[in-house]
């Protein structure tokens, strides 16, 4: 089994270096490997060079405000590379294994979507992501497309490790308290990915059958604000020394903080359908972040 990873050093690239070794021949490749992606050529050479029988993709333009002005560039890694990746994964009659977002949808109402729920982005980033859904699924490539939220990790850009920045440097410190969603683990998106592609892969022929869009978030919900809260009180309690501490966060309304791009209020996405489909359970939300921080604060 050789699977070819692009995108190996964002949060969830560097967590599928570790929870893909373990099912066949790895090939891992970053921006050192493959040039700024959005020109497709050497990564396309590759490709057919290695043919691999699994092609994950962990690149993507993920600046949400930056992407409503780059809209080219964000639209060339966002929709383009994983179209061209479903054409060559296609024509190899490989698997192809690609993440996108909760800002597919237009987050209105309170109840959770589903994988067949209407779409309809408010950014740039959550269209482009939209397109590339849309562009792997109308090729006819076998494909587990994972639609996650809020993703984190103890390395690379997240709202986390802002926060617990932030909260070191400010005097004050307010959070949207009215977006709501689930904060998810790039490792437990890793290691579910590989847990789904190992069952598609040993189902062989069958494994067909599993092909499509997937929910994979932590359970439970909460808002970035009462996650922010959480995050500096379990900070304080392991002895970071913080300016602003969680119980004088300012939790605001989605107004009182614009933004270039805005955010979806309701994020909740129903996960059973994966759930049921690879027999997993996702644990909730809090695990996680709390793991995540040991980490950190080991440091
Ligand atoms: N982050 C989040 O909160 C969420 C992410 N997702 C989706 O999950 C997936 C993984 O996201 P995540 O790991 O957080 O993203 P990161 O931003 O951490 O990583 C993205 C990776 O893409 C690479 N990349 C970006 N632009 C280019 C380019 N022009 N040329 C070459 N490589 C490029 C980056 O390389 P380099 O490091 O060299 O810049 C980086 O390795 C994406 O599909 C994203 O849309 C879905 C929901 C939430
Ligand atoms: C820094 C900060 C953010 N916020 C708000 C803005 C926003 O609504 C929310 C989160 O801010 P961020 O900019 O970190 O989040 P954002 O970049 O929008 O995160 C998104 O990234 C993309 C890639 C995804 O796919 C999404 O699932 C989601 O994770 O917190 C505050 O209210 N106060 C603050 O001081
Ligand atoms: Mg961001």
């Amino acid at each position: 089994m050789r699977i070819l990873l692009v995108g190996k050093n964002g949060q969830v690239g560097w967590e599928l270096q570790r929870a893909l070794a373990p099912l066949g021949e790895l090939l891992a490749l970053g921006r050192e490997e493959t040039g700024d992606l959005a020109t497709t050529d050497r990564l396309v050479a590759r490709i057919r060079e290695l043919a691999p029988q699994v092609i994950v993709n962990a690149a993507a333009y993920t600046a949400v405000d930056k992407a409503e002005t780059e809209v080219e560039q964000a639209q060339r890694l966002n929709a383009e590379l994983p179209a061209v990746l479903a054409r060559e994964a296609a024509a190899l009659d490989a698997w192809l294994v690609h993440y996108s977002t909760d800002y597919v949808f237009d987050g209105s109402g309170t109840q959770p979507w589903t994988e067949e729920a209407p779409t309809g982005p408010l950014s740039a980033y959550g269209r482009g992501k939209l397109a590339g859904e849309k562009a792997i699924l109308a090729s006819g490539v076998r494909a587990l497309i994972f639609r996650t939220s809020w993703v984190y990790a103890s390395r690379g850009h997240n709202f986390v490790r802002t926060v617990l920045r932030l909260a070191q440097e400010r005097e004050t410190l307010d959070i949207v308290a009215d977006q709501v969603g689930a904060p998810t683990g790039a490792d437990l998106l890793a290691d579910v990915t590989a847990l789904a592609l190992h069952q598609v892969l040993q189902a062989d022929a069958a494994g067909a059958a599993l092909s499509g869009i997937y929910h994979l978030v932590a359970a439970g919900e909460t808002s970035w604000h009462s996650i922010a809260r959480f995050v500096l009180s379990e900070a304080e309690r392991a002895g970071m020394q913080l300016r602003v501490s969680a119980d004088k966060l300012g939790a605001i309304p989605s107004e009182a903080y614009p933004t270039p791009a805005p955010r979806p209020r309701n994020s909740r996405l129903v996960t059973s359908k994966l759930e049921q489909a690879f027999n997993v359970r996702m644990p909730p939300w809090q695990s996680g972040i709390q793991r995540m921080l040991h980490e950190i604060l080991a440091k």
